[in-house]
């Protein structure tokens, strides 16, 4: 698909026909959109699979993340793939996906995904930026409760058969400071819902953020830690936030403090957590991401965190609710199908964000021309020369880093003017993919 035009024996104007579903504007469609095969991994919400299979796409769902060789195979074939936080796109893998089109995160992290590689072969990558922000703060302000009252540790005993009524060393939040590392999204709605318990805030992040009722930004990272009677992490994997919060940093918190990570597993050194909970520094940690996580449920979970005392383990459900999970599934499946169908990147990751408004359901002879080219000089005199032929209603391009991203709607008065426009403009050297969409 990416790479070959396929015309389908239908006339241009019965496509049209088929294919329009609002009066007033047209419905674009990639030339063998019943060719469009989509891999979703992970349980993606059953909203997805709806939206992509109602777009007329082939989807093969499932419920798990694949191991490296299953998805190499299984990505070769397909223009679109739909992922959550496990599975890894490296160049590796991606290396393999010929036909590839975009990537839909169905979740707010895309660290899982090389994205300048991604960009670098045309592959558009989108993702839900705010979804599951919310559920995520909830479940943040649930283990803030739970480990002020070591709640996990009581229940647990309660299964075990032992009833271990203890006030000593639990407390009420309200009064309480939570440090909030990383003043994002989650961050900010965890701040607004702990003030709201009467909870004093304080956070750190690289960018000035405006804060949020009374809180306060605190300088240094060290600051809030010192500080903070929990400290909670909000922060995305990046090469700074590995093992930000290390030995050291842990040492920096205050003795009898608590510490929570719903970020990436990479933020925090598991094995000095589990150390300074052992030695009882730390009065507590609530932990939902690790370093390495299973691709599917089951048991056989292995961490150093394991009963280390007042510890809440979760298997990375910050953002597992059916409210979260529903709105991502509408959210980057439509992404999808706007991108394959009509072009739109608009809130694409890792690609410019380019859209051309609707085209008339009464104009039956645009087509739209889509490009991905190497953003070098050069290459939008060589397109709009091969265009030149032609009236050009609209057109667009805006780059990012090393790629642009090109988009024209042409009038054409046959499938061989389509052919004509498409094979030259493949043949542009810095071409690095080419679509029409009629
Ligand atoms: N446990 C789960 O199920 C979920 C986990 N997440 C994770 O939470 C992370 C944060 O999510 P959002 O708040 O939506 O992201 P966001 O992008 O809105 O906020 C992240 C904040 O961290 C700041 N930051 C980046 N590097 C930093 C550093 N070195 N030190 C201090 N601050 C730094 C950024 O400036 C930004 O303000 C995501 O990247 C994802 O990895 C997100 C959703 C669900
Ligand atoms: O729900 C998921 O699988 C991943 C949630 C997450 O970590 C994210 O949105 O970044």
């Amino acid at each position: 698909m990416a790479g070959e035009l396929k015309i389908e024996s239908v006339p241009i104007s019965r496509r049209d026909s088929f294919n329009a579903r609002d009066k007033h504007t047209r419905d674009l469609k990639p030339f063998n959109s019943g060719d469009i095969k989509v891999l979703l991994l992970e349980n993606v919400s059953p909203k997805a699979v709806d939206i992509l299979k109602r777009a007329g796409y082939q989807v093969d769902f499932y419920t798990k993340a694949l191991d490296k060789e299953t998805l190499i195979e299984k990505i070769k074939d397909v223009h679109a793939v739909g992922i959550r936080s496990k599975t890894k796109l490296t160049e590796e893998v991606l290396s393999h996906a010929s036909k590839l089109l975009t990537i839909g995160c169905f979740c707010i992290g895309t660290n899982q995904v090389d994205l300048a590689y991604a960009a670098s072969r045309g592959i558009c990558v989108f993702n839900s930026p705010f979804s599951n922000s919310r559920s995520v703060a909830e479940l943040v302000i649930a283990e803030i409760i739970l480990l002020a009252r070591q709640l996990g540790d009581r229940s647990r005993e309660m299964h075990d058969g032992v009833w271990n009524k203890v006030s000593k060393n639990c407390y009420e939040i309200r009064g309480k400071t939570l440090g909030i590392v990383g003043y994002g999204h989650i961050g900010t709605q965890l701040s607004v819902l702990a003030e709201s318990l009467g909870m004093h805030v304080i956070w750190y992040d690289i960018l000035p953020v405006m804060p949020i009722g009374m809180s306060k930004a605190a300088e240094t990272l060290d600051e809030v830690l010192a500080e903070a009677d929990f400290v909670s992490c909000h922060v995305p994997e990046t090469p700074e936030t590995k093992n930000m919060i290390g030995a050291r940093e842990l040492a920096v918190m205050k003795k009898g403090s608590y510490l929570i990570n719903a970020s990436r597993g990479t933020v925090v050194d598991i094995e000095a957590l589990a150390a300074a909970l052992k030695s009882g520094h730390l009065a507590g940690a609530a932990v939902d991401v690790y370093p390495s996580e299973p691709l599917a449920n089951g048991p056989g979970f292995e961490s150093a965190l394991r009963n280390c005392p007042n510890t809440l383990l979760t298997p990375h459900i910050g953002g597992s609710t059916e409210e979260a999970q529903r709105m991502i599934g509408i959210e980057v499946a439509t992404a999808i199908t706007k991108f394959v169908d009509s072009g739109t990147s608009i809130n694409a990751v890792n690609f410019a964000e380019c859209d051309l408004r609707a085209i008339p359901s009464t104009d039956r002879t645009t087509a739209r021309i889509v490009n991905v080219h190497q953003n070098v000089p050069g290459v939008l005199r060589q397109i709009n020369n091969i265009l030149a032929n032609y009236n050009v209603n609209k057109q667009i391009s805006d780059s990012k880093g090393d790629v642009a991203y090109f988009m024209a709607d042409v009038t054409v008065q046959n499938q061989e003017d389509i052919t004509t426009i498409y094979e030259k403009i493949k043949e542009i050297q810095e071409n690095i993919i080419t679509r029409v969409l009629f």
